[in-house]
């Protein structure tokens, strides 16, 4: 199974401006990286490079051995999925839930259409949204069951690499939890590999066994979890774990780190 991602020496320019300069990373199998930084550090961007929705200047991205092109292959497109911040924005407000997730699942030819429904309920099922939710609209649903329609229809093609950029940051915090969770179960019961891009120390902590720190598009430190939150090996994340609330005025249920 092709799970994991090199991103190799990824340069984006917007105009004058250099988004990306010289971005390298590792997606290893089964794990989830997290991608700190501040904003407009270029974290997106190379969300969107590795989905393939940006052609950088420079760099490429491998998946296994594979060299992903400027044009990907449907199948190159389906192992890369993207969840992004507002759900709603993303999934069509005129369509019901049933034509959000049918869409990909004929696209890509995962099923036949008399197995659509079936499926349907399935992907339901995993993220845990009521099967009747099918013949539904997207505004009868909250912003924390819309992200979950959205990861169902992200996993509806078998991904086996999530982007996640800042699912959970439009969210209450304890409506972000109980996605945290959702994730962290599906990347084991998947065995997915994901990015997960957040500004959010606390949400970073419970969800990634390693973090990348971005800073003026160039990663200034890729670090084992445990080890980026108790010894940062940058002043500039040192500085970023600093700016976090101290324990206790934080709410106990939101006490990650
Ligand atoms: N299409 C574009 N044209 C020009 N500049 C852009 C474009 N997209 C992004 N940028 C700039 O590139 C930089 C990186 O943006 P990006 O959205 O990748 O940062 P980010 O780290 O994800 O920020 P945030 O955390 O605020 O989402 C920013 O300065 C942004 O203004």
């Amino acid at each position: 199974m092709k799970t994991s991602l090199q991103i190799e020496d990824i340069t984006v320019t917007y105009g004058n401006f250099t988004a990306l300069d010289h971005v390298s990373l590792e997606l290893k199998q089964n794990t989830t990286l997290g991608l700190v930084g501040e904003s407009g550090s270029g974290k997106s961007t190379l969300a969107r490079v590795i989905a393939g929705l940006i052609t950088p200047d420079e760099g490429r991205i491998v998946l296994d051995s594979q060299v992903l092109g400027k044009r990907r292959s449907r199948e190159q497109h389906k192992m890369i999925q993207l969840i992004f911040q507002n759900p709603d924005s993303s999934l069509n407000p005129r369509h019901t839930i049933r034509q959000i997730l049918a869409e990909p699942l004929l696209f890509h030819k995962i099923v036949n259409r008399s197995q659509v429904d079936k499926r349907c309920k399935e992907l339901l099922a995993r993220v845990q949204i009521d099967e009747n939710s099918l013949v539904r609209y997207p505004h009868e649903f909250s912003g924390g069951q819309l992200q979950r329609i959205a990861i169902a229809r992200a996993l509806s093609v078998e991904p086996s690499i999530l982007i996640a950029d800042e699912p959970t940051s439009a969210l209450d915090v304890s409506v972000q939890l109980s996605i945290l969770e959702l994730l962290n179960a599906l990347k084991s019961e998947l065995k997915l590999t994901m990015l997960f891009i957040s500004h959010d120390m606390g949400v970073i902590n419970a969800i990634s066994d390693t973090v990348a720190v971005m800073r003026q598009g160039k990663i200034v430190e890729i670090n084992q979890k445990e080890k980026f939150f108790s010894h940062p090996e940058t002043a500039y994340s040192y500085e970023l774990l600093s700016a976090v609330p101290k324990m206790d005025t934080i709410p106990s249920d939101r006490r990650f780190l």
